[in-house]
């Protein structure tokens, strides 16, 4: 389990997320969302270790499965990342190193960390590319990172993660630059891969996070301000965030049966 206790974290002049708790525990998908620079990918980058070189620790700790990893240095850190926890950035481009093509990449990560020859290393990659809807493999394996969309990176990063079994995923809205299909797509895999792991995935979308969430954080302001089910957070929301939330989704109910209605009547 990765628990996250009392966390307060910012630069020397503002606490950017403040008293954080949260836990996640394999075999669940934990939802956080919220406005726009509320503090969640700083949630996500603390716990990952790779927060930015202005923030300190104010208070708090992060624990996973029972190892304290909040003053871990970059080696140790390095050491748990793809084995233990792994990170999907929100922007992937500047986690990639252009001259690596993605099987140089995919092939190098998985001989080291599953000890697999290199020929093995290639058919897991093409697997989990498959399974991600990367299904022009040849392509994707023989470009750089540099020709590749951002959507189509935060895949390769999922499928790498998938194809190393991390016990942990932190997700940065892995769906933002997917369309309709992928997102079906990304969703199914994630729903499959919380079976053995424990996942925290950041969203904007309120129907992805109803769809694989049973828990859902609200942050606004560095603080977390509710939890619960989308259903129970929405029957009472407690921001203007939420209110918004719900009125678009209400929107969204209302178009879907005019257009229904309208079909009908034609
Ligand atoms: N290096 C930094 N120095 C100072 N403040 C920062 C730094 N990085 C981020 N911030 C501030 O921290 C706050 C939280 O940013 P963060 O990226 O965590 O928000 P977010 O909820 O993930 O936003 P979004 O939904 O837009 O991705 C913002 O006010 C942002 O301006």
């Amino acid at each position: 389990m990765i628990e996250i206790k009392n966390l307060t974290v910012g630069t020397n002049q503002k606490k950017i997320i403040k008293e954080i708790n949260l836990n996640i525990s394999k075999g669940e998908i934990v939802g956080l969302t919220g406005k726009s620079g509320s503090g969640k990918s700083t949630l996500l980058k603390t716990i990952f270790g790779i927060n930015n070189s202005n923030f300190k620790k104010y208070n708090g700790d992060i624990f996973i499965d029972s190892l304290n990893t909040t003053d871990l240095s970059n080696r140790e850190i390095r050491k748990i990342s793809g084995r233990k926890i792994g990170y999907i950035p929100q922007n992937p481009m500047s986690a990639f190193d252009t001259r690596y093509t993605t099987e140089k990449l995919m092939i190098e990560i998985f001989t080291d960390r599953l000890n697999v020859s290199k020929r093995d290393a290639k058919s897991i990659a093409v697997e989990k590319l498959k399974q991600l809807g990367l299904n022009d493999t040849d392509r994707i394996l023989s470009s750089n990172s540099n020709e590749l969309s951002g959507g189509q990176l935060q895949r390769i990063t999922c499928a790498i993660l998938t194809g190393l079994n991390t016990d942990y995923i932190l997700a940065d809205e892995p769906t933002s630059a997917l369309d309709f299909e992928n997102t079906k797509i990304l969703v199914n895999e994630l729903k499959k891969f919380k079976e053995s792991s424990g996942i925290l995935l950041i969203s904007h979308d309120i129907d992805v996070l109803e769809e694989i969430c049973e828990q859902v954080y609200v942050m606004e302001d560095g603080e977390i301000i509710g939890n619960g089910s989308i259903s129970s957070i929405l029957s009472e929301p407690k921001s203007e965030f939420m209110k918004q939330i719900k009125k678009m989704r209400k929107l969204k109910d209302d178009r879907t049966w005019n257009t229904e209605k309208y079909c009908f009547k034609a």
